[in-house]
């Protein structure tokens, strides 16, 4: 069972097909049989029922005849006066009678000694032994009626006693013939009967071959739609991630209990979203970085000189439609004597220092960009110039009061100016410009407002 679930679909819809055929096969070959079995009964039965039931109505009439003849006996009554004639008759009759008889028990012996009788061989039995049992009434009420025919004049009780033997003989034909009538019933029940268990067998049996190939279909597309449905999920959610620009989930591997075609089709599909869910997160990766080489300085960290003029520009067409913004200009105070007093790997790391603590403390709207040197700004998206000042301000009091053990203690200078209508990229940056130099001319480590 197990070699058949691992087989491929067309070894298992064949290997379903051949227990299908079988089946039939054994259906096919029991009717045959007990098509065989009821010939050879109705066969038996022919041989049997079709005489017999003729030798009945033939019994009956000879049995008619018989109680005319020994009627008119009785109305004759002077046997000495009758002819020979109502004698040979009866002899007549006797001898029909007992043709008759001699067929049925050669109908009857011949189906008891050729066939090996299906049904009823015990009627059978009984029918020859009444028949038998008939002849030797039949011989004795013939030799009584012949010595009372020789004596020619017979008293009215001799007759009585002849009509009683006469009416038993009678009783004993009947008796015959309700056995045969009864053994031609029994037959045509028997065939009736056979035929019924054939055709209930058989609807059966067509019923079982029917529900096992229904259930045994059913089964294979339940397979199928399983199968299918777990490749077309995996599917989906492969195109729902690339649709939604998220990492596509790697796919869950399970031992599978069976190998075919569409399992080996399942893991294949698994493999390759697992590969492709790789290959874009390590895309995303270098886009990130690609996007932070775009747009980030490489030696501090905050956003380049290109992202500046791209955001100053959205912000001034914010501000043109009604909105408002400040920037903040800032400048290390003698940076140069930084450099030249502790190298410039130290001026560097002044650098690299004040954009983590100016970031820090930035909220997440505001934003800071490395303008060039030792020049940066910071962008403060809705704020207006006194809010602008007090975060310079505090800025620079952080700056001014740090004490790093390997960094030489440093100041910066602010110059601070808010959006003014007309403004455009230069315009703004070179009143923000002016504002940082008046505070390098006002003794540095200031904030200017311009
Ligand atoms: N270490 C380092 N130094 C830089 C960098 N970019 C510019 N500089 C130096 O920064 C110094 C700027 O000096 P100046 O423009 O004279 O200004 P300052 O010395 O800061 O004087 P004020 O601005 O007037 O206070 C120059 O010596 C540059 O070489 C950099 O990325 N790293």
């Amino acid at each position: 069972m197990q070699q058949w679930f691992n087989a491929s679909l067309q070894r298992k819809i064949s290997g379903l097909l051949v227990v299908l055929l079988s089946f039939l096969f054994v259906v096919i070959l029991y009717s045959i049989y007990k098509l065989k079995l009821i010939d050879a009964e109705m066969h038996e039965v022919a041989e049997i029922d079709v005489p017999l039931t003729e030798m009945v109505s033939e019994l009956e009439m000879m049995q008619l005849k018989q109680h005319l003849l020994i009627e008119q006996f009785r109305l004759r009554g002077d046997l000495a006066k009758m002819a020979l004639e109502p004698e040979q008759a009866f002899a007549a009759q006797r001898d029909g009678l007992r043709l008759i008889l001699s067929k049925a028990e050669q109908v009857l012996t011949k189906s008891l000694q050729q066939h090996q009788v299906r049904f009823a061989a015990a009627e059978h039995q009984q029918i020859l032994a009444s028949i038998e049992q008939f002849h030797q009434q039949s011989d004795s009420f013939e030799q009584q009626l012949k010595l009372a025919l020789q004596q020619g004049h017979t008293a009215e009780e001799q007759w009585l006693k002849f009509e009683k033997e006469a009416a038993n003989l009678d009783q004993s034909i009947v008796a015959i013939l309700r056995q045969m009538e009864k053994l031609t019933l029994e037959a045509s029940r028997y065939t009736d009967k056979h035929e019924n268990e054939f055709m209930l067998v058989n609807t059966g049996l067509g019923l079982c071959a029917f529900v096992i190939g229904l259930y045994l279909t059913f089964y294979i597309l339940q397979i199928f739609r399983q199968r299918i449905g777990r490749i077309q999920a995996e599917i989906k959610n492969v195109h729902q991630s690339i649709e939604q620009g998220e990492p596509i989930a790697s796919p869950v591997f399970h031992e599978p209990q069976h190998r075919d075609e569409l399992t080996e089709l399942e893991h294949d599909l698994k493999m390759m979203v697992q590969r492709l869910s790789v290959e874009i997160s390590n895309r995303q990766e270098i886009e990130q970085q690609l996007m932070a080489l775009a747009t980030r300085d490489k030696l501090t960290g905050a956003y380049n000189r290109h992202k500046w003029d791209e955001q100053l520009s959205m912000e001034l067409s914010l501000a043109e439609r009604g909105s408002v913004f400040s920037i903040a200009l800032l400048d290390v105070d003698f940076f140069k004597k930084v450099n030249d007093q502790f190298g410039h790997h130290a001026g560097d790391k002044v650098l690299q220092s004040l954009t983590e603590h100016i970031s820090r403390r930035l909220r997440k709207t505001d934003s800071l960009f490395r303008l060039g040197g030792e020049e940066f700004v910071i962008l403060l998206p809705q704020q207006k110039a006194e809010a602008a000042c007090q975060l310079a301000e505090m800025l620079r009091q952080h700056i001014a009061c740090l004490d790093q053990p390997d960094l030489p203690k440093f100041t910066v200078s602010f110059g601070v100016t808010q959006y003014q209508p007309q403004d455009d990229e230069d315009s703004i940056l070179k009143r923000a410009d002016h504002a940082l130099y008046q505070a390098k001319d006002m003794g540095r480590n200031r904030v200017q407002l311009g």
